[in-house]
């Protein structure tokens, strides 16, 4: 597989792009905006979404859906999930022959509570699905564009494609990627970690420590878990790097979207302002509405959730929602 098409030029979708031309392979990436296409293309940068750092020369940039769907038989989808479904469905309208979907997204559908799998699955006709992985874990687009060592996860139902993805991806001196064959676990993982990135941020707003983030990424996991075994995917999965590793992360790094638009909400913005302020996708946010509602559906306990639901949704301030949560009753940790 020396070709490859990655729609969405966002800072992740760039980033992966350069990897995989570090990998020796042929990359070309789809956008929808032309001034991302044109500067991609002339000036190799991608100022908005990775500021001053250079792409290689060799990536190519197009507008055109039809043409990078024709580019290669391997897409990696990397455009926020709210809007998979619609480049689905307008990828539905031309595609010719099977392909073998990558997705780096990170988020549930609003609404649905669909994982991207299951996007793919509804949107694409079965005889054009050679098969989907999902390629998640501890990765900013801002460290792999530097070429900082990373650690992440190729998961597939089918184990083959994911070892397909990981021999892709890999290179010996600063990508590594592990496979696994639990693709509702890796999904979940990685989706639902920016729920508490979002709390991480507000913490560090408000003023807190070390302590409390520590207790809200330990309690943070143990929710993620009790939403991912219900749904069908694996605890150790949640041990691994799309969950522990990518918890870490994104609680701790103000690379992170989720992070900062928690930490401009714990300094006193509210959700909207917050937003306005980002150049990029807060996944956290739309999950966190599907999160709640789902946990409210499986009757799991979700004070975390509830307590950045009631923030973002309710407008209660952040200080109320933590003195709530550490007024709970008190019980037994496990
Ligand atoms: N950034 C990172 O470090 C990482 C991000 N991810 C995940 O990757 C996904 C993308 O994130 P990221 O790259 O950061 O996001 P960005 O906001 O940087 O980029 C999103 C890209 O999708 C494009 N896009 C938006 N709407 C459409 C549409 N209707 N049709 C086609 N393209 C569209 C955007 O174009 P435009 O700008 O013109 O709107 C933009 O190029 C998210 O799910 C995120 O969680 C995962 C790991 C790391
Ligand atoms: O998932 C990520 C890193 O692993 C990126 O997270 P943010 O979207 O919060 O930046």
């Amino acid at each position: 597989m020396e070709k490859i098409a990655v729609m969405g030029g966002g800072s992740w979708g760039s980033a992966l792009a350069n990897l995989l031309v570090d990998n020796h392979k042929e990359v070309l990436v789809y956008d929808n905006d032309q001034a991302t296409v044109d500067e991609i293309n002339q000036f190799h940068t991608n100022k908005s979404k990775l500021g001053d750092n250079l792409l290689s020369k060799e990536i190519k940039a197009t507008r055109s859906l039809e043409e990078a769907l024709n580019f290669s038989s391997l897409i990696v989808l990397a455009v926020p999930t709210s809007v998979t479904r619609i480049v689905l469905s307008n990828i539905k309208k031309i595609i010719k022959d099977k392909k073998l979907f990558v997705n780096v997204a990170k988020g549930l559908e609003l609404n649905t509570n669909d994982r991207v799998s299951e996007i793919v699955n509804d949107e694409i006709p079965g005889q054009y699905i050679e098969g989907f992985v999902s390629l998640t874990g501890p990765s900013h687009a801002e460290e792999v564009i530097v070429r900082n060592l990373t650690s992440i996860v190729a998961a597939s139902e089918n184990l083959e494609h994911a070892k397909l993805v990981q021999e892709i991806f890999s290179n010996e001196s600063y990508f590594r990627v592990y496979t696994s064959c639990d693709l509702i676990g890796a999904e979940l993982g990685g989706s639902l970690k920016n729920i508490y990135a979002i709390a991480s941020g507000m913490l560090d707003g408000l003023g807190y420590g070390i302590n409390a983030k520590s207790a809200l990424i330990t309690r943070g996991l143990l929710e993620m878990k009790r939403i991912t075994v219900l749904l069908g995917g694996l605890e150790e999965t949640l041990n691994g790097l799309v969950g522990v590793g990518d918890l870490i992360v994104t609680c701790m790094s103000k690379f992170s979207r989720n992070y900062s638009a928690g930490l401009l909400i714990g300094e006193g913005d509210d959700l909207k302002t917050s937003l306005s302020k980002m150049t990029m996708v807060v996944e956290g946010v739309k999950t966190c509405k599907t999160a709640y509602h789902l946990s409210k559906k499986l009757g799991i306990e979700t004070p975390i959730i509830d307590a950045v639901y009631d923030v973002l949704f309710n407008e209660i301030e952040p200080r109320v929602v933590i003195k709530n949560l550490m007024a709970r009753e008190l019980k037994s940790e496990h």
